[in-house]
């Protein structure tokens, strides 16, 4: 049985304390977006959701398989674009679900396409069906819509909502209208307070940067 949970998390980058007592539980079939705004720490979130980065305090328990997918696309530039997700497939082990993943996300015709040839919106496409490929329990998606146009925002959509349906769990983070179903909201804002704001002054005076 899949699950994600934060307790009183805390996290600290870039010699700063971005969050903290960010605390939330996800079981099977559910969703969370993640919330506030630019440099809040959304990113930040993820990667200590996925073990990428360490929480600074707390507590973050995952069961289940983690995929993650962020700005880094990490596919080959080179290959033919079904080529490149089918390095990721066979690393899952799951050659077999590669062609429905390309369908779900419309890249099916792309697959002969070397990936350096795709466009932004392609890309972004390749990189949400690698996740859909990937077989994992918890999708773990970093501003998902960007780059995408309504078809694929609607296509996505379907994809998550399938996976929950399957016992999946989804925490997005992102700016934009992401229709997932019974989300609830992860709001980073309230942690940005004053005591963090003078804490990062304090970082950069003490760095040289307090004239900046
Ligand atoms: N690799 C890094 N090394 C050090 N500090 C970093 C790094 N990446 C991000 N940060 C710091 O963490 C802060 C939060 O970044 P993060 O990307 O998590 O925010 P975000 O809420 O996702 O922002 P956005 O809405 O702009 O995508 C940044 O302001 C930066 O100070």
């Amino acid at each position: 049985m899949s699950s994600l949970r934060f307790d009183d998390v805390a996290c600290w980058r870039g010699g700063r304390l971005l969050f903290e007592g960010v605390s939330f539980a996800l079981g099977p079939g559910e969703a969370a977006i993640v919330t506030g705004p630019n440099g809040a720490g959304k990113s930040s979130l993820l990667r200590v959701a996925a073990g990428l980065l360490e929480a600074a305090a707390g507590t973050v328990v995952r069961e289940g398989m983690v995929a993650l997918a962020d700005e880094n696309v990490a596919l080959d530039r080179d290959l033919p674009l079904k080529k490149a997700l089918r390095f990721w497939a066979r690393l899952d082990r799951r050659g077999d679900t590669l062609p429905a993943a390309m369908e779900a996300m419309g890249i099916a015709h792309l697959a002969p396409v070397p990936v350096r040839m795709l466009s932004t919106g392609q890309r972004k496409r390749a990189a949400l069906a690698r996740v859909i490929a990937s077989g994992a329990d918890i999708w773990l998606l970093d501003e998902p819509t960007n780059g995408l146009d309504a078809e694929s925002v609607g296509r996505l959509e379907q994809a998550c909502a399938a996976h929950q349906t399957a016992g999946g769990i989804v925490l997005a983070a992102t700016h934009q209208g992401f229709a997932l179903a019974s989300s609830r909201s992860v709001n980073l804002s309230p942690f940005v307070s004053s005591e963090v704001e003078t804490r990062f002054s304090t970082s950069l005076e003490a760095n040289g940067f307090g004239g900046l």
